[in-house]
């Protein structure tokens, strides 16, 4: 079957992942377009997390093809996806504890960063200007994802509900083009997860594509303009969030009902 793919779009065809002898993910297709929230669903160990290792470059894959545009990333290395725009959070977010929140995001921006090691150590006129201008943009992002008052504050003191902002502030220092998301709205509160949705909302805006992976369904019901749910490693449906609700196999398999 011929597949018509979005311009620009992260497009993951017939991708297949054994553990052993568990089928994590059999014959998965899915399409993040640029500026669309995707929500991804499914129950526990259904194989979320694994396609979100694959598409990030942790994990090699068994069969199948990954495409940013027309560029092929299928065996391309974690650095040249991130450099192709491709960033992603963690579900226990992985950030670096004694390193200040400002600090952890400039970490972020690395692909900036021309002066190199030694510049950095001597630091050369041309390590203090990149230095000022990640520190600039990290600031803006921090107050972007609410963390304005956060900035001098080491990662590990932080709140679980602002761990998980700074993480995608971090992400975001790339200048991605897609972002990949687990679970970022486990453990925060409602305000919390109100301040996550107009965050998604404003990436939305900039034309960035994200991938939610999320088991609050309400949440990713609410905020998606289209939901894929999978089970057993396969795609059950991929639709707008109504449809997918709706649909007898997420209501039988996903929602238990
Ligand atoms: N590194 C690994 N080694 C062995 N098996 C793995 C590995 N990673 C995942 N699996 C297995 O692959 C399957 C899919 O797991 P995965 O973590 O992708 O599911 P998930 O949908 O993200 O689950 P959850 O919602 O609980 O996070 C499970 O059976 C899991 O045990």
């Amino acid at each position: 079957m011929t597949m018509q793919t979005a311009t620009g779009a992260l497009s993951v065809r017939g991708l297949c992942k054994h553990f052993g002898g568990v089928a994590a993910l059999s014959g998965v297709s899915i399409e993040l377009r640029p500026g669309e929230v995707q929500g991804l669903i499914g129950p526990n160990g259904s194989g979320k997390t694994t396609l979100l290792n694959m598409l990030s470059g942790y994990y090699p894959i068994d069969e199948g093809s990954i495409h940013l545009g027309n560029e092929d990333l299928t065996r391309a290395t974690v650095q040249r996806r991130a450099c192709a725009g491709i960033a992603r959070t963690f579900q226990t977010p992985r950030l670096l504890p004694t390193l200040s929140a400002l600090e952890n995001v400039m970490l972020g921006g690395w692909r900036d960063a021309r002066a190199g090691m030694i510049g950095a150590m001597l630091s050369s006129p041309r390590a203090r200007a990149e230095d000022k201008l990640l520190s600039e943009r990290a600031l803006e992002l921090l107050c972007g994802v609410g963390l304005a008052h956060a900035l001098d504050e080491r990662a590990d003191v932080l709140r679980h509900g602002e761990q998980r902002f700074l993480e995608i502030a971090r992400a975001l220092a790339a200048r991605p083009r897609f972002v990949l998301l687990d679970e970022p709205a486990g453990g925060l509160s409602g305000n919390e997860i109100a301040s996550l949705g107009a965050v998604l909302a404003a990436l939305k805006n900039c034309g960035i594509g994200v991938l939610l992976v999320e088991h609050h369904t309400d949440f990713v019901f609410r905020i998606c303009d289209r939901v894929t749910a999978i089970d057993f490693g396969r795609v059950i449906v991929c639709d707008t969030p109504d449809k997918v609700r709706a649909h007898e196999d997420v209501v039988r398999v996903y929602l238990g009902a």
